[in-house]
């Protein structure tokens, strides 16, 4: 099939492909395979997250909340149930490269975990041909081990054997660019080395469908061009590309199809050029600030523009206190501060050095060398004067320091407490001595209380040897605990059943029946 591909963008275009939207970047386009059969289709498909704490949204909320999610979230009692996909359905065959293009929240990812298989749909088919792969930001790699050891690792879980994903290392290193990286825990690395080492790792083998999630999005732009090829190398061999991205560029760039999404639907899918001509314009019209060129971040907002609660929050109010009137597709252009006399709405005006320093009115610096501090009846506070005196200490009033012979405490009706007081038959609920001590007086003198030495539990035995019957001798003497015991003797010989605690029957009331043998009758008679 290869053979038969159309040449690429003709000799001498640039091949480098960069995510973000300039102006100067290449209108490169995806190369057009000859389609194959249908690889994925996805009849009617919905997901719906239901999350548990959420709590209804109401009134002043509402349209703040609708406007970040849409229409798509619920709330149902506790649980929050949030639609993010809602009816799609499409065909996807082989040798198609489709983009997938909406704001965030749209459902792109959602939709793909759905296709393979990694969150069933809450309604609705999904059919495929071949077995899918999706590479995500979040793909499984350890951290704590080196790259080399996630190449064997992820080569394994991607159906090789072992000596296969070892030959596949020096390959891999070679299109991640790690060089000696290779073999340093992934902690040490760049969050481009990662993702570089990730869709390395993901495209080993040839998948039948592989999906993007943008996970090329910080690999610099070499790293973009190879993965550009290795995309279009697993076309070529009859594969399915996903591609979710916010970057249009790249889209345009490799893909040969977009869907757009929009609040969990489709809200156009066709050509690239038309679908993501049109995704520009309403992310143009939604913004009122995008302009044809220039850079649009994830959710169709130009970067560094403010989004969320405070947006525009910041923006210089005019005279009359109020934020000017927005207009349609203008900007308010605010003019740039002259050097000098400022130009100030209102009162305001611009602050000088002179402004700041040094201090008005009757203020002035103090030197270091002059006293201090000494207003008032105030004095300077010594060690000493700090320090209370043994004796003589402070007395406001009627108070006066306790020392060591004041009897403690006996104020009012308070006495000591006696072991009668506290003794088993005086108690409610009663308690039991249990440490054997008798009578003895807790509350007596420490050197006048007999030292009882409490009665030791006698411990089974932790097991040394197995009996005959291949279970642990549990009897003897040992330092282990009894509760330590129980549990491995339960995971030896199961769960004691609990004894019953129905009455035992009444054995005289059982009737007996006799059996004699007949022989002792013949004896008998
Ligand atoms: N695990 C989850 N539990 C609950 N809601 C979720 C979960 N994952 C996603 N959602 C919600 O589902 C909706 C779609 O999310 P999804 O991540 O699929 O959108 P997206 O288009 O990929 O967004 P982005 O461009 O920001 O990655 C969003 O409203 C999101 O809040």
């Amino acid at each position: 099939m290869t053979e038969n591909v159309p040449s690429r963008a003709p000799k001498g275009e640039p091949e480098e492909i960069d995510f973000e939207i300039d102006a100067e970047d290449l209108p490169d386009r995806a190369v057009r395979t000859e389609l194959g059969s249908p690889s994925v289709i996805v009849d009617d498909v919905h997901v719906t997250y239901r999350v548990f704490g959420g709590k209804p949204v109401s009134g002043a909320n509402r349209s703040l909340f609708n406007r970040m999610v849409g229409r798509a979230r619920q709330s149902v009692g506790a649980i929050t149930e949030v639609r993010a996909v809602r009816g799609v359905s499409f065909v996807a065959r082989h040798g198609e490269a489709i983009g997938i293009v909406g704001t965030n929240g749209s459902g792109k990812s959602t939709l793909l975990r759905a296709v393979a298989g990694l969150h069933p749909p809450s309604k609705g088919r999904v059919y495929l041909s071949g077995e899918p792969s999706l590479l995500g930001v979040n793909a499984a790699l350890l951290k704590d081990l080196s790259g080399e050891r996630n190449i064997t690792i992820g080569g394994l879980a991607l159906g090789m054997s072992e000596d296969e994903a070892r030959a596949k290392v020096p390959e891999i290193v070679d299109f991640a660019d790690l060089g000696d990286f290779v073999y340093l825990p992934m902690n040490a690395y760049s969050s481009g080395m990662a993702a570089r080492l990730r869709f390395a790792i993901s495209t080993i083998v040839t998948p039948d469908i592989l999906m993007v999630d943008e996970a090329l999005a910080t690999g610099d732009a070499a790293f973009r061009k190879k993965s550009k090829e290795r995309i279009e190398k697993i076309r070529e061999e009859a594969g399915t590309v996903f591609l979710v991205s916010h970057s249009i560029a790249s889209v345009r760039a490799m893909c040969t199809r977009v869907i757009w999404l929009d609040q969990g639907q489709v809200r156009m899918d066709g050509d690239v050029d038309t679908v993501c001509d049109e995704y520009q314009k309403y992310i143009k019209g939604k913004n009122g600030q995008a302009k044809a060129g220039g850079k649009i971040g994830p959710g169709g907002r130009r970067k560094g523009a403010g989004k969320g609660r405070g947006a525009g929050k910041g923006k210089p109010k005019t005279g009359n206190g109020k934020r000017p009137a927005k207009v349609a597709g203008q900007h308010k252009q605010y003019p740039r501060p002259a050097e000098g006399g400022h130009p100030a709405t209102g009162s305001l005006r611009r602050l000088t050095q002179d402004d700041l320093r040094p201090a008005t009115g009757s203020l002035r610096q103090v030197p270091r060398d002059e006293t201090r501090p000494a207003t008032g009846p105030l004095r300077k506070v010594t060690p000493e004067s700090s320090r209370p005196a043994a004796s003589s200490r402070p007395a406001t009033g009627a108070l006066r320091r306790v020392t060591e012979d004041d009897p403690r405490p006996s104020t009012g009706t308070l006495r000591r407490l006696t072991w009668e007081d506290v003794r088993p038959d005086r108690v409610s609920g009663g308690f039991s001595d249990r440490s054997g001590g008798g009578d003895a007086d807790p509350l007596a003198a420490p050197e006048t209380r007999p030292v009882v030495e409490p009665a030791l539990p006698r411990v089974p035995r932790w097991p040394s040897s197995t009996s005959e019957t291949g279970f642990p001798d549990l009897d003897g003497p040992t330092s282990r605990s009894e509760a330590e015991l129980r549990r491995a003797r339960r995971s030896w010989v199961g769960q004691r059943r609990p004894r019953s605690t129905e009455p035992a029957p009444d054995t005289e009331a059982i009737p007996v029946v006799r059996v004699t043998d007949p022989r002792d009758k013949q004896g008998e008679g």
